[in-house]
């Protein structure tokens, strides 16, 4: 969607995508990536975008890069760039690991974040289809049972444990076995904390084909959804507490003003990812000087 803003003001005319969501979002980014700069950074930032819109002859266009969701916008991806390299850098190579309950957004999320720390994207149930010739999660999960499943992912966790520079979306159940933690801690783990309900609406409606521990086979998509995830976030609640950073989605729509979750996009969620990323870095370097 096209909107007039900001530019008009500044004298020259933007066309960037700012609907009434997207223009919260683009302000929310542009405040927690630079913290009490706000103003004058929005309008250097849509300044900016504009001239390198008009320079790659776009500036008619409303284009937007990089995701299917039409606020992730121009300024917001360059404003997640910015702030990623300099993340990348206190992260000294060390890789983020994304973990939460499925759907929860690591697949998502996770490309985004990886495009700003310029970091590689891996997907560890997709790197565990790979190890097995191809063999889907779910057939794995059908011929040859969880356990079966649970060695390999622990096999591949240890793998990418071992690499540098990645961002890796875990399966959701990849949190139960405790020697799967000393592997994601050689990296930042970060839990990725969205509602059950949200979660329910998402899975009933891509379907559960690829999710082997939430198929039904009639009734209502949403409810036996819903209520396979309950039994899931229940015994998995504390082992998701021990990661390093928690990214609530629930804040993220408070701090924005938004009431549906489903309004906050998944840049929106990088970037909140990349602050408390840093917090964390920044607390355990403040740490280490006191405590020498
Ligand atoms: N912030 C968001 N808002 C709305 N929909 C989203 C958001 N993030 C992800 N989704 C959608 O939710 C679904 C699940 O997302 P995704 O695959 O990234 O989750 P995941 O955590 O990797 O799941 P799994 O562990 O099951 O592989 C996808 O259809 C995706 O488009
Ligand atoms: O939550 C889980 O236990 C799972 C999540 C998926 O990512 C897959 O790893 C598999 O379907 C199991």
């Amino acid at each position: 969607m096209e909107a007039k803003a900001y530019g008009g003001a500044l004298g020259f005319p933007s066309d960037i995508c700012l609907n009434k969501i997207g223009r919260k979002q683009s302000a929310f980014a542009t405040r927690i990536v630079y913290g009490m700069k706000v103003i004058d950074l929005q309008c250097r930032t849509l300044l900016t975008a504009h001239k390198i819109r008009t320079f790659m002859g776009l500036s008619h266009s409303s284009t937007t890069f990089g995701s299917s969701y039409s606020c992730a916008s121009f300024d917001e991806d360059w404003l997640l760039k910015m702030k990623g390299d300099k993340i990348s850098s206190h992260l000294d190579g060390r890789s983020v690991f994304l973990v939460g309950m499925m759907g929860s957004g690591k697949t998502t999320v996770g490309k985004i974040l990886s495009e700003a720390l310029g970091y590689s994207f891996v997907d560890s149930d997709k790197y565990v289809e790979q190890t097995i010739g191809g063999t889907s999660v779910d057939h794995i999960f059908s011929q040859c049972g969880e356990n079966f499943f649970r060695d390999y992912e622990s096999e591949a966790l240890q793998k990418l444990s071992s690499m540098r520079q990645q961002v890796v979306a875990t399966g959701g159940g990849a949190v139960v076995r405790p020697i799967n933690w000393e592997y994601m801690k050689q990296g930042v783990t970060v839990y990725l904390d969205v509602p059950l309900d949200a979660l329910a609406r998402r899975i009933a409606a891509v379907g559960t084909e690829s999710r082997p521990l939430l198929h039904f086979d009639s009734g209502d998509a949403y409810t036996k959804v819903f209520v396979g995830l309950f039994t899931l976030s229940k015994k998995r609640a504390q082992s998701y507490a021990s990661a390093d950073v928690t990214v609530s989605v629930l804040d993220i729509a408070a701090a924005l003003g938004v009431d549906d979750i489903s309004d906050v996009t998944p840049t929106a969620i990088a970037a909140e990812v990349l602050v408390q990323v840093e917090k964390y870095i920044h607390g355990n370097t403040m740490s280490m000087q006191m405590f020498p």
